[in-house]
């Protein structure tokens, strides 16, 4: 499947929702909804979809508002089509203004809603997309420049292996770069023009995770308003990516085994096959084998998803890249907030170098964030250093106890943080993982000013 035939509605009324799902279904699109443009700006800030279709007015911030926000973001590389109801030609034409490609009357003929998505289609041009995409994606990221040999073997391995259709376990700690080597590997690989589709198994139920993959049917189960189109299927041509692996129940291992056996997925509450092709890349920070020796994990599977194994070292055992790391993510910091950060003290310096990372990649890019965020001149230094860990190991040294109630204020922060961070930013799935309400995170990324952060 194209990337440009994934297209994502935005409408507040389920029915319309259902109705476009249905028609552009028919048509072979995968499609993906959000309720608001709020959530369709946190969708598209996970997935890309380069087609949006949005309804004008809608509780919250309205469709014009959405469209500006993906104009001033994406430019062209995503294009938006507005649905307006009958007799509110000046909204479109308003639209068209602001940057919309086209518009469609609601109640028209289906029809020329395709003829519009069809001039879209031509506006996209894959390969400008593609480049710009895999630019952004590694100028992002501290690959090339690792001296560490730890690395430079798996790089040589990813190289080794792209071209393959093997399925590959990727192992290591939290946070080293599992998802980043998984990206990669696809990038490289034949399906790089097809979608990379990561599915964390771990920040979904197990009961959600088996329509999540296989999809489902129609009225399949309570809940099920609308047909879905699940990950397998929208991996097929590229590469699905099975993110903590070690999560999933016995009994949806045993569907995944069947899936590769047979290349077939059914939607749940129905019994057609669909043949599908995919490559597939499997995450954990556990250790496998000793799952399996205490009964949660099985052996048949993991033999299939493990016909290659990369291990990715620690970051505490990449020091050789340490220097360069921090370089990398203040230059990054201080472009993205436009802060003209001249360097590092050297007592900050060395007590990056010689901190040991538990959280890997993942801690050390934060605290580098955190402390760009909170620099007031233009060098930056260990009294701004906010890390949570950082901090206690400093109260230790320092003997130093800080009063509760801002001790428990940066615990949430970097909870929260994390949360969002394992979930891709989706709040949903974050507050689902933490165990509070959408609208109780919501509120607590209001009380911590982090909200502008995530929507
Ligand atoms: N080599 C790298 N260059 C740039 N950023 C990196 C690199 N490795 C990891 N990161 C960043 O660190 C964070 C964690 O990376 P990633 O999600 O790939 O780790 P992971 O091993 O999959 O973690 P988890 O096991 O918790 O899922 C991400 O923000 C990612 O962008």
């Amino acid at each position: 499947m194209m990337e440009s035939s994934k297209i994502l509605i935005v409408d507040d009324e389920v029915e319309y929702r259902e109705t476009y799902r249905m028609l552009l279904e028919g048509r072979g699109f995968f499609v993906g909804e959000a309720s608001s443009s709020q959530e369709a700006l946190e969708i598209l800030e996970r997935e890309y979809y380069p087609i949006v279709l949005s309804d004008v007015i809608m509780p919250g911030k309205d469709g014009f508002y959405l469209l500006n926000e993906i104009k001033r973001i994406y430019k062209d590389l995503i294009e938006v089509i507005i649905l307006t109801g009958y007799g509110s030609i000046e909204s479109a034409v308003k639209a068209m203004k602001i940057g919309a490609l086209g518009y469609f009357i609601k109640s028209r003929n289906p029809e020329e809603l395709f003829t519009e998505i069809e001039k879209a289609k031509r506006f996209i041009k894959l390969e400008t997309q593609n480049n710009i995409v895999k630019r952004e994606v590694s100028s992002k990221l501290f690959l090339n420049q690792t001296k560490n040999p730890k690395m430079l073997r798996v790089l040589k391995e990813v190289d080794a292996v792209a071209q393959s259709s093997s399925n590959i376990l990727l192992t290591g700690e939290t946070g080293v770069g599992k998802e980043v080597i998984a990206n990669l590997i696809h990038q490289k690989s034949k399906r790089s023009k097809e979608l990379f589709v990561p599915v964390n198994c771990q920040a979904i139920s197990d009961s959600l995770l088996e329509s999540e993959l296989f999809g489902h049917e129609k009225g399949s189960f309570t809940g099920a308003t609308s047909r879905r189109i699940g990950r397998f299927e929208e991996a097929n041509g590229g590469t699905i990516f099975l993110d903590e692996m070690g999560e999933m129940s016995l009994s949806t291992q045993v569907k995944i085994l069947r899936v590769l056996d047979n290349k077939q997925i059914e939607r749940i509450g129905s019994n057609k096959q669909i043949n599908v092709n995919f490559r597939l890349i499997s995450a954990t920070n556990r250790n496998l084998p000793k799952e399996i020796e205490l009964g949660n994990f099985r052996e048949d599977l993991y033999y299939r998803i493990n016909t290659i194994n990369i291990e990715i070292p620690p970051l505490r055992e990449r020091k050789e890249d340490l220097k360069g790391m921090i370089d990398f993510w203040i230059t990054h910091f201080s472009n993205e907030m436009k802060k003209n950060i001249r360097g590092i003290d050297r007592d900050t310096e060395q007590y990056l170098l010689e901190y040991n990372y538990p959280g890997n990649v993942r801690e050390l890019k934060n605290i580098i964030e955190r402390i760009v965020v909170l620099a007031t001149d233009d060098v930056l230094r260990l009294d701004t250093l906010s890390n949570r860990r950082i901090k206690e190991i400093s109260a230790s040294q320092n003997n130093k106890i800080i009063p509760f109630k801002e001790a428990r204020q940066r615990f949430e922060i970097d909870y929260i943080k994390n949360a969002l961070e394992k979930c891709d930013n989706n709040i949903t799935q974050a507050a689902s993982l933490m165990g509070i309400s959408r609208r109780q995170l919501f509120n607590k990324l209001v009380e911590y000013n982090l909200k502008t952060k995530y929507f």
